[in-house]
């Protein structure tokens, strides 16, 4: 029998992936793929999951989860990542074409992943379209790179590392200072003590005991579903879950009569899934100045103060000359790295940033993680960052871990030795 081709596809910011991937699942003829050809292919992805929750919430049609009570938006990234694995396994395709498989998932998660990867490859193709190299599966057989519109194809293995490893990146430049002098924060500024959260009955999070003080840096681990998520949203004021406990934010006891508006001031907050929410017709400039106002995208004209400052901004991302340009026609991790920038333009007390080089390929991220280390050396803001990636370069104080159990997931706090 003749050896099952594996195909990995190396993505960049300039990568039409949405029409290369179209043309395999269209079966029109891809160079260098032509095995594939009048094959049946389907598709791994999380667009595919955001279609299948669409036609949950609108239409009230259960695909993924026919014989499950819970709605696909509340299950964790892994949950929804196996209902779609298990429903393309039940059409019984030729090949999978998987983009970015392992993004947003645990070291856990992702280890079983792979194997079910593994036991899939015995039988079936698998084209894999990853932006980050230690996503590639090691039975890959086939290289390529996808620059522009342009497939690549690598005579070896060996000649497509030796290409394509990259050096790492060294960031010049100060973060600007503060538009004002911040009045001065109490140190401790969110305080979760003995916090418990439950749906349905299930126990997520079991006795949370957390303090975040000014200026620490935090990563926020856990495998999937251990309820990290579920945590931030009692820090941002997304979720009703902190009544009634004892949760202190910013000095006021929750609970207190505070507005969700008090706290998102206080609170820079940054996730990739932001973006699909805006159509990004502002300018560079103004992009960043909305941080300063609270929206996205600038509705007001900006002061000359505050011009100066977002140019300062742009200059440090190595922007300074494309300030009119439209946001939407950044590459994806530049674009991350203005809506950082728009966070972090008020000094906030606290920056979140939940899976923020999610989808980013390895040059992007390097760029993404050298700008947070930034923040966290030169501001006062404390810092959690959310990821399941243990980010080479990132260079956290503190970790903070969601243990998952039948009772719940009990925290534990790891000091690193960057404290
Ligand atoms: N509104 C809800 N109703 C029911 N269950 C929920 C709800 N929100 C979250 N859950 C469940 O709580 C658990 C924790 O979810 P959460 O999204 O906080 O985990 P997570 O650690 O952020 O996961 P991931 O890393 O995959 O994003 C999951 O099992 C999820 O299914």
């Amino acid at each position: 029998m003749a050896k099952i081709k594996h195909i990995a596809i190396l993505i960049n910011n300039t990568s039409k992936t949405q029409k290369l991937v179209q043309q395999f699942l269209k079966n029109h003829p891809v160079p260098g793929c032509e095995t594939l050809y009048h094959k049946k292919g389907m598709l791994f992805a999380r667009s595919e999951i955001e279609r299948f929750m669409d036609e949950e919430e609108r239409h009230d049609i259960k695909i993924l989860t026919q014989h499950m009570r819970q709605p696909l938006k509340t299950m964790s990234s892994g949950e929804q990542k196996k209902a779609l694995l298990k429903y393309l396994m039940r059409q019984d395709p030729n090949f999978l074409v998987l983009i970015n498989p392992f993004d947003n998932l645990d070291a856990e998660s992702q280890s079983s992943f792979r194997r079910e990867l593994n036991n899939i490859s015995k039988s079936k193709t698998l084209v894999q379209v990853v932006s980050r190299l230690d996503d590639i599966l090691p039975m890959t057989t086939d290289f390529f790179k996808l620059d522009g519109s342009d497939l690549i194809s690598y005579p070896s293995p060996e000649s497509f590392w030796k290409e394509n490893r990259h050096d790492s990146i060294a960031f010049s430049g100060s973060i600007p200072p503060p538009m004002k002098r911040a009045n001065p924060t109490q140190p401790e500024l969110v305080s979760f003590n003995n916090v418990s959260v439950s749906f349905d009955g299930r126990k997520v999070l079991d006795g949370i005991t957390w303090t975040i003080k000014q200026g620490e840096f935090w990563q926020l681990m856990g495998p999937n579903g251990s309820g990290k998520t579920t945590l931030l949203s009692m820090i941002t004021g997304d979720s009703h879950k902190g009544y009634g406990q004892d949760l202190t934010l910013f000095g006021r006891k929750k609970g207190s009569g505070e507005s969700v508006w008090d706290l998102k001031e206080k609170i820079g907050y940054f996730t990739p899934a932001m973006m699909d929410k805006f159509r990004g017709y502002h300018t560079l400039e103004n992009m960043i100045i909305s941080g300063l106002h609270d929206s996205i995208g600038l509705y007001i004209q900006p002061t000359d103060v505050e011009k100066k400052l977002a140019r300062q901004w742009l200059n440090l991302l190595q922007l300074t000359n494309r300030k009119d340009d439209l946001f939407k026609s950044l590459t994806s991790g530049e674009k991350r790295l203005v809506m950082t920038a728009r966070a972090m333009i008020k000094h906030p007390p606290l920056l979140i940033l939940d899976e923020p080089t999610a989808g980013l390929d390895d040059t992007s991220a390097t760029f993404f993680i050298a700008l947070v280390n930034k923040i966290a050396n030169e501001s006062d803001t404390a810092i959690v960052y959310v990821s399941h990636r243990n980010e080479t370069g990132l260079n956290p104080q503190y970790n903070y871990i969601l243990d998952m159990k039948e009772t719940g997931s009990a925290g534990k706090v790891e000091i690193l030795e960057n404290c």
